[in-house]
């Protein structure tokens, strides 16, 4: 008997209660204070999918990324890949296991060796992976072809190439570890808006394709929009709104997502401005992370920080105002 295939029991990353605390010191005489750049984040990943994770600069994306790809320790929670939990897991051991989860960082310059060529900079991951010679060129101009670049790439030096061609190698590099995750950290943030979409198509295709799980980080709900299956805001280390992407714009129900999605432009889907930054040095609230700032804030939004909590199918939101009929925009069409 055939019928819809069920969804993926076990998520490929599943990221449980993590938090990040670190200390900082705003200047030599004062003393250190704690800060929390995650708090007690969870969500899952399944096979194939691009969640989105979105928020302003300093609301802990880049940490929660770090910490998915065991690149940061966390200070609380756990991280599990494919049913394993990987949270504790020594160097050594991990090894085998991080060529299934790579990362493109937003300036991809940083991460290739201005003295290697092309060549050689691919060479790297298909030597980790045992492969050599003639099936080596073959698998290297094959994934340069799928990232969109030919074979004349190769004897090149990356300062020869604009910042959408290296974001293409970087993606060539990732893919040649035959990854299962891929964390994409403001990865399309430095380019032109046209090459930002072109890019966003790659990561588009690259999904289909190999069934990718994308874990697709920014601060512009336009553009993550664009790509993601489902969205994750977060605002000041937490996790306040998550939902699939056409009902977070159709409908959000957290005032923090509304805020963003009043910053979009109504039309020009990949040119929306970054939303205002989080004033710096301020402590959170004792209550709601975002009541400082929430037009529709109630005395008890000031006392306390509410549990992300189902509002629909999929979609949860940490707000007690559900009485709220807060204005989405009309989706994107993917
Ligand atoms: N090594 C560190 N030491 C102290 N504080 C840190 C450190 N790394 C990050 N932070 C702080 O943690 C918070 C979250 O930073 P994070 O980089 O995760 O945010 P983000 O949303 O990715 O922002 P951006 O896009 O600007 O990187 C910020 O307040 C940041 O200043």
């Amino acid at each position: 008997m055939t019928g819809p295939v069920p969804p993926d029991p076990v998520p490929l990353l599943s990221l449980r209660g993590l938090s990040k605390t670190y200390l900082r010191r705003d200047g030599l005489l004062t003393r250190p204070r704690a800060v929390a750049a995650a708090r007690d984040v969870t969500l899952d990943i399944a096979r194939g999918e691009v969640l989105g994770i979105v928020g302003e600069s300093g609301s802990g994306k880049s940490t929660v990324g770090r910490m998915a790809m065991r690149l940061l320790e966390p200070t609380a929670g756990a991280v599990h890949l494919d049913g394993a939990d990987i949270t504790h897991l020594s160097e050594q051991a991990l090894r085998p296991l991080r060529h299934k989860m790579q990362m493109i960082f937003q300036d991809p310059s940083a991460s290739l060796n201005p003295r290697q060529s092309i060549r050689q900079i691919l060479t790297t991951p298909l030597r980790l992976r045992g492969v050599a010679g003639a099936d080596a060129t073959q698998e290297m101009l094959e994934t340069l072809a799928l990232v969109g670049l030919g074979p004349d790439v190769l004897g090149r030096a990356p300062s020869t190439f604009s910042g959408g061609q290296r974001q293409r190698l970087s993606i060539a590099r990732a893919l040649l570890m035959k990854p299962e995750l891929i964390v994409a950290d403001e990865a399309v943030s430095a380019l032109d808006v046209c090459v930002q979409a072109q890019i966003v198509n790659l990561f588009r295709h690259l999904r289909d394709r190999f069934n990718l799980s994308i874990l697709f980080i920014g601060h512009d709900l336009a553009v993550v929009g664009v790509i993601s299956d489902r969205i994750a805001v977060m605002y000041r280390g937490t996790l306040v709104e998550i939902a699939p992407t056409e009902q977070l714009f159709r409908r959000p129900r957290h005032p923090y997502t509304a805020r963003l999605l009043s910053a979009e432009p109504r039309r020009g889907v990949l040119s929306a401005p970054a939303p205002p930054a989080t004033p710096a040095g301020q402590h959170a609230p004792d209550g709601c992370v975002f009541s400082a700032r929430c037009p529709h804030a109630a005395d008890a939004c000031r006392t306390r920080q509410p549990a992300l909590a189902p509002v629909a199918p999929g979609h949860r939101a940490a707000c007690i105002r559900t009485d709220l009929d807060l204005e989405g925009i009309l989706p994107h069409s993917n």
